[in-house]
């Protein structure tokens, strides 16, 4: 494949991994491009240098429909001299939920880091919290904490700590006020040449305020603009931005009613340590609940133990209604999410 300079392709978020599959696929007749906007047949990519609209080739829409895929933000894709799409790189570091009929839909591709955004006021929800860092240690995405609206929270300080608790050392917890100049200081140390960042979280949190902090305001209505021609984002769309110092930055629309698939795992969430401890548990069943010479009981603290239990209750749940047809997390789907067509940025 073709590859427009190292320094261009870095600025859109290009690795060495992504490289090196760019370079072993051969192909020289295809320029590797990024995909800033997929739609049903056509996307939005950029070489670079500058954005295109493509077209996907037939025969590359005939594969993905029967595969019962799609071109996502952010993949890597191979772009012939008619500005056809002929074929997407293996992707690394996915962001993926259950779709409707049964299987999974990619909601970004090749992203390296995840900012997590919860709001300090009535968003707060710990237990959504983890579903999130499940869904993307699971896609091999490293996830960052991000709690927005301090200003709106009197106990800002104690709740930050008990997230990190609940999350563990290895994961940067950040409280902030998204609309203040520091916000961004703290969480431009995550934004570097050759990565690529998403947003998560529910709508209204301040995923579109961080956006705009970040990657500057004029992008964004350039970039709105661009996409239907009168400044309107439909509820489908999703968007790439590049950052200053280098990569880029993904704002996907607030995931509603986000579902697990059954397939994550407590390590997913950070509970690797649980399963070590059990070991030293009286009982080899033992469900770290009432029993006598808990060794788990006595390591973990209360908070973190009963977001543990939760968490095994909803992943038991998930794959028995997985197994009885039912569409996991029916009766749990997000709460408080507001329609993104209506918005304005
Ligand atoms: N006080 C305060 N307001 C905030 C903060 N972050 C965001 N807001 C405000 O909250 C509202 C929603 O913020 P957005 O950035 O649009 O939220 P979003 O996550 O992009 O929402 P969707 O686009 O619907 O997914 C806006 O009026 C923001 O100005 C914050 O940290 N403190
Ligand atoms: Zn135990």
């Amino acid at each position: 494949m073709q590859l427009s300079s190292d320094s261009a392709l870095g600025a859109l978020g290009l690795n060495e991994a992504v490289r090196r599959d760019a370079l072993a696929l051969g192909r020289p007749e295809l320029r590797l491009v990024r995909v800033v906007e997929p739609q049903r047949s056509q996307a939005r990519v950029d070489d670079g240098e500058q954005l295109i609209d493509a077209t996907l080739y037939s025969s590359y829409l005939a594969q993905l429909k029967s595969d019962g895929d799609a071109l996502a933000v952010g993949d890597w894709a191979g772009l012939d001299t008619e500005n056809m799409l002929r074929l997407h790189l293996p992707r690394r570091g996915l962001i993926s939920r259950p779709s409707k009929e049964g299987g999974t839909q990619v909601v970004a591709a090749h992203i390296d880091l995840a900012l997590l955004v919860m709001g300090l006021d009535g968003d707060w929800a710990p237990h959504r919290l983890q579903r999130y860092l499940m869904l993307v240690r699971r896609g091999g995405v490293s996830p960052v904490v991000v709690l927005s609206k301090r200003d709106q929270c009197d106990e800002a300080e104690q709740r930050q700590a008990g997230i990190q608790a609940m999350v563990g050392d290895e994961v940067p917890v950040h409280a902030i006020n998204a609309r203040s100049a520091e916000a961004v200081n703290e969480l431009r140390r995550y934004a570097a040449p050759g990565r690529t960042l998403v947003l998560l979280g529910s709508s209204g949190v301040g995923k579109s305020t961080l956006t705009n902090a970040l990657a500057g305001s004029d992008q964004l209505t350039q970039a709105t603009r661009a996409y239907d021609g009168r400044g309107r984002h439909t509820t489908t769309a999703r968007s790439m931005y590049r950052l200053p110092g280098g990569g880029c930055l993904i704002d996907t629309p607030g995931m509603r009613g986000l579902r697990l698939t059954g397939a994550e795992t407590l390590k997913d969430a950070g509970f690797d340590d649980v399963a070590v401890l059990a070991q030293n548990c009286r009982f080899a069943n033992c469900r770290h609940d009432q029993e006598p010479g808990c060794a788990v009981r006595e390591a973990v603290g209360a908070v973190r133990l009963t977001h543990y239990h939760a968490l095994l209750r909803e992943l038991e749940r998930t794959r028995s209604d997985t197994l009885t047809g039912q569409r996991p997390g029916d009766k749990h789907a997000g709460r408080g999410a507001r329609g993104r067509s209506s918005r304005s940025r």
